[in-house]
């Protein structure tokens, strides 16, 4: 069998950085050399491969939607040369990465694998070879064509996938939905399909910076702290409610969440819990919220939601279509 050529598109996080005086920072040449050199990388059961060291590197806490915009147009460039892809990226912030380009690929027929450390290259006890291995075999040898995060040896949907664990080399979860693979002896298929070949014309949507509220409720929160993250020009905003999606009766909170609803703000209820869905009918406190214009956001992650508000807004869809949308299940990302 012929063998397969993956494209490495490397933007920084702790994999490649090196010490400093001030913490850990990106060290420009190292990750792409060590990992040139290493014979691991080179066997013959491991795919060819070309790794893009972007400029600057960055830690993953300095990503934003043109970050996300740049990754994809990358992979779009190089979409016909290569047989699948590995996005190289800080753990801080990759779910929402991961989230991000689910939503902006279309046709995807190729395999998108995001992955990291949480100890760098550089450093004993690193998990950075481990996962960047497994990704790139993963990409050749199991193609699952769609995004996903590749941690700690399990392959998450990457719309589904959250950061669980600060310094733990578990550090990802997917609370509402299985892993596509595990990666153990043998690699399992677990909620992955392998995706047959298919030509196709890979479609990238642009995605633009999106004004978007996220409220974390507490007992005894006050209306004025939510009046303030509902002002001009918010276009959502993302309550984290509690358990199944109960909010406080407090009317004067309730009205000011009516008349940001009537003037168009999309609101969605999602969960503080972990894991669990939103369901606005268990509980009159939930109900409330659903009197008021306020949408589920069923199960999805804040990261799934977030980007997939950003997805959407920058289409520039009517409202109304845009509630819609956003308790539709698009790539993966929620069960009703
Ligand atoms: N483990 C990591 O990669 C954390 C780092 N701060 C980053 O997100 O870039």
């Amino acid at each position: 069998m012929k063998k397969k050529r993956i494209y490495i598109a490397y933007t920084g996080g702790t994999i490649g950085m090196k010490k400093s005086a001030q913490g850990y920072i990106p060290a420009e040449g190292y990750l792409t050399q060590t990992v040139q050199n290493s014979a691991e990388f080179n066997r013959d059961e491991m795919p060819y491969f070309d790794i893009h060291e972007y400029s600057p590197l960055i830690d993953s806490s300095d990503m934003s939607p043109a970050h996300w915009q740049l990754i994809a147009d990358d992979i779009k460039t190089k979409y016909q040369d290569y047989d699948g892809f590995v996005v190289l990226h800080g753990t801080d912030t990759m779910a929402y990465t991961a989230s991000a380009l689910s939503f902006m690929f279309e046709n995807l027929t190729k395999p998108v694998i995001v992955t990291g450390s949480q100890i760098p290259l550089s450093q004993l006890r690193s998990d950075g070879q481990v996962n960047l291995l497994n990704a790139m075999f993963l990409a050749a040898n199991y193609p699952i064509a769609e995004v996903s995060l590749f941690f700690n040896n399990q392959l998450f949907r990457g719309n589904r996938a959250t950061k669980v664990h600060s310094d733990g080399f578990n550090a990802f979860g997917s609370p509402n939905f299985d892993p596509l693979a595990l990666s153990g002896i043998n690699i399992e298929l677990i909620n992955g399909s392998l995706s047959p070949f298919i030509e196709s014309e890979l479609e990238v949507s642009e995605i633009t910076p999106q004004p978007i509220s996220v409220l974390y409720l507490y007992p005894g929160i006050n209306t004025e702290i939510v009046r303030s993250m509902l002002n001009d020009p918010v276009k959502a905003l993302i309550i984290m409610s509690f358990g199944v999606g109960n909010a406080p009766q407090t009317p004067s909170l309730l009205a000011e969440l009516e008349a940001a609803s009537k003037r168009g703000v999309v609101i969605i209820n999602l969960t503080q819990c972990l894991k669990g869905s939103v369901n606005m009918g268990g509980y009159a406190t939930g109900n409330a919220l659903l009197n008021v214009g306020v949408i589920s956001g069923y199960d999805m992650t804040l990261e799934a939601c977030l980007t997939k508000l950003h997805y959407l807004f920058s289409k520039q869809l009517e409202v109304e279509t845009i509630r819609h949308l956003m308790q539709d299940n698009l790539r993966g990302e929620l069960e009703r």
